[in-house]
This record gives C-alpha cells, structure tokens and sequence, in this order.
C-alpha cells in the first residue's frame, strides 16, 4: 500500500482575551486541559494540546492574549507570545464573531505582519450571530491583513472544527510524530493542577478576585491505598482577597476544592484529597523573581 507522508507541526493560536482559544482547545483536545473562564487573559503559560490522526499530528500552542502590557506580568506575556508566533508553521487568528473588529484586533494584526507564518482567520462564536452578518464582518479584517484561510466555527457547539482541522493539516509540513498518540499534553500535571484550581477560584468568587490571582501546587503525594494527596496554595494580592476566597466558616475555599477536587479525579483517574491553603504575597505581578517561582520561564520560549 502506498502510505501518505506524515505531516506534523506547530500551531499557535491568538487572539484578545476572551476569543475562546481555550474552549477551541479543549473541545478538540477532548480533555479539560486549558483553563477556561469568562474573565479575560486567563491563560497564562504555553499550553500545549496535541492533535493525532493516522496521517498527522498536530501540536497546539495555546499564547496568551495579545494586548498592550500594563505591568510587569503583561511585559512578559507579550514577549512569549511575540517570540512563538516567529517559530510555529501556523498561527491561528481566532476572534469573536459576536464582537467585531476593535483596537485589540487591529494591534494583533499589526504583530502579525512581522512575522512570515501563514495566519489563518478563524470566525469563532458563530452561534451568536446572524449568518448574514458574518460576510461583511469577514471582510473588514480581510482589508487589513492577508489570511491563507477563513474558516468560520462555533467552538463551544462544535461547527465546522473538522474542517478547520483538514486545513490546518493541508498547511503541515511532512514531518515526525514528535507525540505518542495518547499523549494529549506535555505539561506537567502540576501545572494543571494548578490551572483547574484557579478555574473554579475565578469561577466562583466572580469579579471579586482578580486574574492575578496565582496557585502554586506544594506537593503531590501517591500514597499506598493509591490515593493522591496534594496540597495546594492559592496566592493573592490582598488580605480583603484572602477573606473572599476563605468565605464565612470557610465556606468558599471548601467549595473551590470540592469542584477543583472532581476535576483532578477525572484528570488523574484516581481518588483525591485536596487540601489548600491561601496565602497574600503584596504586588507578586511586578516582581520577575516571583514570576519565576510560579514557574513562568522565559527562557523556555
Ligand atoms: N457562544 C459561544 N461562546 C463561546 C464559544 N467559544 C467560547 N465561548 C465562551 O467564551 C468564553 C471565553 O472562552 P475561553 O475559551 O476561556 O477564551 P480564551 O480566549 O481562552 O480566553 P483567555 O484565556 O482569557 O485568553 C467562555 O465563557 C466560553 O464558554 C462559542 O463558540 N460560542
């Protein structure tokens, strides 16, 4: 039998906070790997998602929101996200078709002429808009920037993403499968941890708690009985923040770990005991040094 070549690459999606890289992620990921949360930029780190097919292998960078850095932390993600759209054989564009185009959208697009990666539009949210709307809204980016492809899709009901697939493998280059094919994630189940915890503290304290909320996973403990303890501790900026997410007779901070708890189950398929703890850390955003001991490294990118 004559096999075709395998194709194999990286993909790095963009786009303003909020887009639904995540939700793009997950649905084709099929596991809860990248946080997801109606607040934005919660994406912090490079996630990678990877995709494999009998003929291909996908492997998705999930960037940070492109935006114009307010403090140290907004620095930082600027330049990791600058510095792989340089490296990966595709960008996907995504933005929100509910929105239309903004500053955000006209800042991103200015980045993207940097670079020579081929850029794909993807329309996501689809399912909010009349179709007769989607035309017009389409061709006001295409006057602003050159796409190879423009592939409307719904990412939270599933429309037209094995189509964005198949392009998106029509733009591989022949290559290795870099992945075994179980493999969904390269990162560290502690970093996971650590993002499923902070979806359901986001989740659940709404505006109160700010995205800079940070969780640092202490320890992760396989025991005998094949029970997996972990310990957790959830980094603010405030002591008003702290008692937010403690709640009356720590009330919260049980439901935080009760839903984070059930996530980690299903992600580690065995029983878990949670336990967290909350900690104030004054201004930890400007502070590089911290940064790094969250485990943002810049000179992994
Ligand atoms: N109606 C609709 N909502 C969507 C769609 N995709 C994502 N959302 C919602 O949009 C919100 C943001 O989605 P995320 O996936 O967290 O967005 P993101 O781009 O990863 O956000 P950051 O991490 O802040 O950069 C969530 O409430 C999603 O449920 C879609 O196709 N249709």
């Amino acid at each position: 039998m004559n096999k075709t070549k395998f194709k194999s690459g990286f993909v790095s999606i963009i786009g303003r906070p909020n887009v639904g890289k995540s939700t793009f992620i997950n649905r084709v990921i099929g596991q809860k790997i990248a946080i997801m949360s109606d607040k934005p930029q919660t994406t912090r780190n490079k996630i990678q998602g990877v995709y494999t097919t009998e003929n291909s292998q996908i492997i998705f960078i999930d960037t940070p929101g492109i935006h114009k850095p307010k403090h140290k932390l907004g620095d930082f993600m600027m330049k990791v996200a600058q510095n792989t759209l340089k490296e990966v054989d595709l960008i996907l564009f995504m933005i929100n078709a509910e929105e239309g185009l903004g500053r955000g959208d006209e800042y991103i697009m200015e980045r993207l002429k940097e670079t020579d990666t081929p850029v794909f539009l993807v329309v996501n949210k689809i399912d909010r808009v009349h179709p007769d709307d989607l035309l017009p809204l389409i061709d006001q980016y295409r006057e602003k920037f050159e796409f190879q492809e423009i592939v409307p899709i719904s990412a939270l009901q599933g429309n037209n993403i094995e189509t964005l697939l198949g392009q998106i493998e029509a733009y591989l280059p022949e290559g290795p499968q870099y992945y075994p094919s179980d493999q969904v994630t390269d990162h560290p189940e502690r970093f996971i941890i650590s993002e499923l915890v902070r979806e359901k503290v986001l989740h659940l304290t709404r505006e109160e708690i700010p995205h800079s909320v940070a969780v640092v996973v202490d320890s992760i403990e396989k025991r005998e009985n094949h029970a997996v303890y972990i310990a957790a501790t959830i980094v603010v900026e405030r002591n008003s923040q702290k008692g937010i997410i403690i709640g009356k007779q720590g009330r919260m901070l049980k439901e935080i770990g009760k839903r984070a708890r059930v996530d980690i189950e299903n992600l580690l398929g065995s029983k878990v005991f949670l336990e967290l703890w909350v900690k104030v850390q004054k201004d930890w955003r400007n502070r590089l040094s911290q940064l790094r001991d969250f485990g943002f490294r810049e000179d992994e990118y």
